[in-house]
């Protein structure tokens, strides 16, 4: 049986982030995925939709239908927006079939979307993260959460991901993808720090990247990947998604989820 993951996101319209990155990601990564849609955010860099929320009940209906129907193996959280939703996905979580449970604190999209509301943090803080088996905050998500200066150095970073382990997750992984030399992210269990280093891609077209990471280790731990191989693995699959991002000839295009799948990781000059 092919492993099962769910994906409790923001579905993205313009197709590069979210839950569409969330699922392109896992069909690539051989797993079982589904999805429970907490908000849909019709905005890209060239038209302002808005944000439209779910319901508490539409968001719980879509979680019981995956959970109990199929079930799943290992389950990642994106977009949650409120603290209403983030309140509920917790109680769930909690109550839920497995501790492999992946908290991508997202909080502001490239093209500008503000995907957590301010008064939503602690809540995340307080009741999410605590359950969470891997936490993978960018460097201003890590800022925001440890209300700190700016981390703009590996030292830093390993500074951050040490005080965001007290917040009770079992592996932090502060991702360094606006670092300005590399791209390092840094993974802490409480006593070892493991450093996944990448040259910088000289692109614009990373929508999506943190999304697609969080899902290929997602979709790893399903399959029982111990937590550093899982990371490995999705840095590959994500270095290969921007390598070859998809430029839609006008503001910051995708991040290309077929790409490890049809080049690998070579990275090339
Ligand atoms: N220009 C780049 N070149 C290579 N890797 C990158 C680049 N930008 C981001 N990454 C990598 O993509 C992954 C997602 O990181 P990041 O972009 O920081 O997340 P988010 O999308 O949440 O802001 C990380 O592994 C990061 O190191
Ligand atoms: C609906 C939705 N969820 C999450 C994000 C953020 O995606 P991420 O991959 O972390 O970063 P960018 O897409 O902003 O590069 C999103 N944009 N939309």
């Amino acid at each position: 049986m092919v492993p099962k993951v769910l994906t409790i996101a923001g579905s993205a319209a313009q197709g590069s982030a979210g839950i569409q990155a969330d699922l392109k990601t896992f069909q690539e990564r051989d797993v079982y995925g589904m999805a429970a849609i907490t908000a849909m955010v019709a905005n890209n860099t060239i038209t302002k939709q808005g944000i439209f929320t779910h319901s508490l009940e539409a968001v719980e209906a879509q979680y019981y239908t995956a959970a109990e129907k199929v079930g799943f193996d290992a389950v990642k959280t994106g977009m949650l927006f409120t603290k209403e939703i983030i309140s509920l996905v917790a109680g769930l979580l909690e109550k839920g079939p497995t501790k492999k449970i992946v908290v991508d604190p997202v909080m502001i999209g490239k093209m500008g979307s503000q995907l957590l509301r301010d008064d939503a943090i602690e809540l995340m803080k307080e009741k999410l993260i605590p359950l969470a088996w891997v936490i993978t905050p960018n460097l201003h998500e890590a800022e925001r959460l440890l209300e700190c200066g700016p981390i703009d150095t590996t030292a830093a970073m390993r500074e951050a991901a040490k005080q965001l382990y007290q917040l009770g997750p079992e592996y932090v992984l502060v991702k360094g993808g606006s670092l300005k030399e590399s791209a390092v992210d840094v993974l802490y269990d409480g006593s070892t720090f493991t450093e996944f280093y990448q040259e910088r891609i000289n692109t614009i077209h990373t929508s999506g990247a943190g999304c697609s990471y969080s899902a290929a280790i997602t979709a790893e731990l399903a399959k029982n990947k111990p937590m550093e191989e899982a990371v490995d693995t999705a840095k590959a699959f994500v270095t290969a998604a921007i390598q070859y991002p998809l430029d839609f000839g006008r503001g910051i295009g995708s991040t290309y989820h077929a790409a490890y799948r049809k080049y690998g990781n070579e990275v090339t000059d």
